[in-house]
């Protein structure tokens, strides 16, 4: 056996070093997880550089997507223009006329024009986005206000009569506009909202109006400065010969002008304010609207879902004010599918800045030794190479959710259509909501210098933090996803189908509900471990469990709480439930990655995923030990071999990062440049 039971001798532990060695140079040959202790991994680590060889060019090519040209293309028009580049310091005001030249640059001068792929080809637009996104964040955020926000909500809740008039003038900005939807006094709630337009069928117009202070518009992206147009949602009122007067067909959305197109003077019957500093992205002017009986032509409703004719009469090829919300809350999905994309592109540059930082970086050593590198610590593995393996993961997840997306814009298939619904808000709110935490972790796994601007974890913590809130709360959105898996079960239980991502429900609910095997749940050897069925399987009963419990539950507290009362009951219950719905996707996407990848990179991405699943199960232990899934012996087993294959990534970290091939003008911190040592640094400060 290679594990000693004495004490090594510091020859033993040579011995011991160089035939580990061999046998990981063959390529990640199993190890006993007896292998590993704690005092032979710093004389490991310190000794030897041991390596899988991980070929680089080939792993970034399987990551890099079809699409990959044209952000090269945003990339290069910016390190081509050092005057659109984002300083360090920056004030509010600047910076938001800097983020509309630099948007303006890359429309008409790079002639990049995201707005034909919204609807042609999403994942192209989404790529545009996540590289602008990668230049200043605020920048990926105004293009989004502007091209999928107005631009998208014009192109998917409006008709012909609409894409014809605004299609080029939103294409080449000139006329920059609004998604008008957060109200003062209510945000998540999108039902709640407060503002009206109201049906005046003498005029043929409608009149959009605040009716109290709680419903001013409050948030908007570009209504500070630059906006010529609002998509204002607003409650369409209809007149009516009844006591009440008017009729309230439910939340619909209109085209309000809001500037002037020459003088750019404030429309009469419009008030605009700033919503001033904020703790990010600061590049996009917000600002809160009023509106005073502005009368806007009936022609400027989006009328793909509902429709007022000239005798104010409505038609709506949908029967329900309900209906009518859901598909029109249905169409503005692909703000989230680019948030849950561009969040990866974030964890990406920072995860990068912190591996090539904590390579260079050496801090202590063994006595009369040379310092080692900090990522060579057990405790700054453990920091950052779950989060490295998560990175992968989320990668695939988001390549696929994109992909769904796209062919959800073509088949409008209705299955499809609730697929990604769920997925996009479970992604969305879960990559974002871990990005948010790995940002600080990064920052405190670079340590001082971390906390230089220059190097960039406070600008991209405090930009990003906001994606946890905008598109949907992400504790709004987790909701979404346990609900539907809710309505899922039972259709199961009624024989119904299943949407895609939700069908290992049906194929294994039974199985996965039953007494876990007591012989398997003892199973310790590491090809069992690495077993993808293991690791799936462990997922998938988790989720199982979660959602049967809590159907039950629901069950019984509604009868005394009601269905509110009882969802609220249960509700860090669901929110763990749908948690933990959306891992297995992320795994069972990656492990479709690992399977598919070109046979050159497949060790090194079955090591990064084996390291992604069992971190997720070693988090999670206590459910599964609670329940018996898995022994005491196996819960130690998978802590160690968590343990190990983090040291093992360590040893290819730094490969990983090159593999996401985010040029250096891109992730521009000075602590990044590894290749020249702190002398990037050095020079920023005078030196
Ligand atoms: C920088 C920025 C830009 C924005 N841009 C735009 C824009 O261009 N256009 C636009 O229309 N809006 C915009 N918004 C608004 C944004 O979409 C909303 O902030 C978001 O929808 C959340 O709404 P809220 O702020 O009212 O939060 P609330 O809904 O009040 O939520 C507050 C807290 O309550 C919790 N909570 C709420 N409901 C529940 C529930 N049912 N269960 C459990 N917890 C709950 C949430 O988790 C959250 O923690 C922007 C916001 C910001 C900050």
């Amino acid at each position: 056996m290679d594990s000693p039971n004495t004490t090594p001798t510091a020859e033993d532990e040579t011995q011991l070093v160089s035939r580990r060695i061999q046998r990981l140079s063959l390529h990640l040959t199993p190890i006993p997880n007896s292998f590993i202790r704690d005092h032979h991994q710093l004389q490991l680590l310190t000794c030897a550089r041991v390596k899988l060889s991980v070929n680089t060019a080939l792993l970034s090519d399987f990551m890099r997507g079809k699409h990959r040209g044209i952000q090269e293309k945003v990339y290069e028009y910016f390190k081509s223009r050092p005057d659109l580049q984002t300083p360090v310091e920056i004030s509010k005001d600047e910076h938001r006329e800097l983020c509309m030249r630099q948007l303006l640059g890359l429309v008409r001068e790079a002639g990049v024009r995201p707005f034909r792929y919204i609807v042609e080809d999403p994942s192209k637009y989404f790529a545009i986005a996540e590289a602008a996104g990668s230049v200043d964040m605020s920048l990926g955020i105004k293009l989004g206000v502007q091209y999928s926000l107005w631009g998208g909500s014009v192109l998917n809740l409006g008709t012909k009569k609409h894409k014809d008039k605004y299609y080029d003038v939103i294409d080449n900005l000139e006329y920059p506009g609004c998604f008008a939807m957060t109200e003062l006094h209510h945000g998540s709630n999108v039902q709640g909202l407060q503002t009206v337009a109201t049906f005046d069928p003498i005029t043929d117009e409608f009149i959009i109006n605040t009716p109290n202070d709680g419903a001013i518009k409050w948030w908007i992206g570009n209504a500070a400065v630059h906006g010529k147009f609002a998509t204002v949602f607003a409650r369409l009122l209809l007149p009516t010969h009844d006591i009440k007067g008017v009729s309230d067909m439910g939340v619909h959305a209109f085209i309000v002008p809001i500037r002037d197109l020459k003088t750019h003077q404030t429309l009469p019957g419009v008030e605009i304010h700033d919503c001033g500093h904020k703790v990010g992205l600061n590049g996009v002017d917000n600002g809160a609207l009023r509106f005073r009986s502005v009368r806007i032509p009936r022609d400027n409703l989006l009328n793909r879902f509902g429709d007022v004719s000239r005798d104010g009469k409505y038609t709506s090829s949908l029967p329900s004010i309900n209906k009518r919300f859901a598909a029109t809350l249905g169409e503005l999905v692909g703000g989230r599918v680019g948030l849950a994309y561009s969040s990866v592109s974030v964890l990406k540059i920072s995860i990068t800045i912190a591996i090539r930082y904590s390579l260079l970086r050496q801090q202590f050593g063994p006595p009369k030794q040379p310092e080692i590198s900090i990522l060579d610590y057990q405790s700054h593995q453990h920091k950052l190479m779950p989060m490295l393996a998560s990175t992968y993961a989320f990668h695939f997840a988001s390549l696929h959710l994109v992909q769904m997306y796209s062919e959800m814009k073509k088949s409008h298939d209705d299955q499809l259509v609730g697929d990604v619904h769920s997925l996009s808000a479970g992604l969305k709110a879960y990559v974002t909501s871990y990005t948010a935490k790995s940002l600080s972790t990064c920052r405190e796994a670079c340590g001082g210098h971390g906390y230089a601007a220059v190097n960039r974890f406070g600008s991209l913590r405090n930009d990003h933090d906001i994606f946890q809130t905008f598109e949907g709360d992400n504790t709004v959105l987790l909701q979404q996803v346990a609900a539907d898996l809710l309505k899922q079960y039972r259709e199961k239980f009624q024989g119904g189908t299943l949407a895609v991502t939700w069908n290992y429900l049906r194929e294994s609910m039974n199985t996965y509900l039953s007494q876990p095997n007591p012989v398997t749940v003892r199973w310790e050897g590491e090809e069992h471990l690495r077993d993808p069925k293991f690791q799936l399987d462990a997922f998938r009963y988790r989720t199982s469990r979660l959602l049967q419990s809590v159907a039950v539950r629901l069950r019984k507290h509604s009868k005394t709480l009601g269905s509110f009362g009882a969802w609220n009951r249960c509700l860090n219950h669901l929110l763990t439930l749908a948690e933990s719905h959306i891992e297995s996707v992320i795994l069972a996407k990656f492990i479709e990655a690992v399977q598919s990848c070109p046979e050159e990179t497949r060790a090194t991405l079955k090591l990064v995923c084996d390291l992604y699943a069992l971190d997720r199960i070693w988090n999670d232990i206590g459910t599964y030990r609670i329940v018996d899934y898995v022994a005491p012996n196996k819960a130690k087993a998978i802590h160690k071999l968590t343990e190990y294959l983090s040291f093992q990534v360590r040893n290819v970290a730094g490969e990983l990062v090159d593999a996401f091939n985010l040029p250096d003008h891109v992730t521009r911190a000075p602590i990044a440049m590894q290749s020249e040592a702190y002398s990037q640094y050095t020079q920023h400060v005078g030196f």
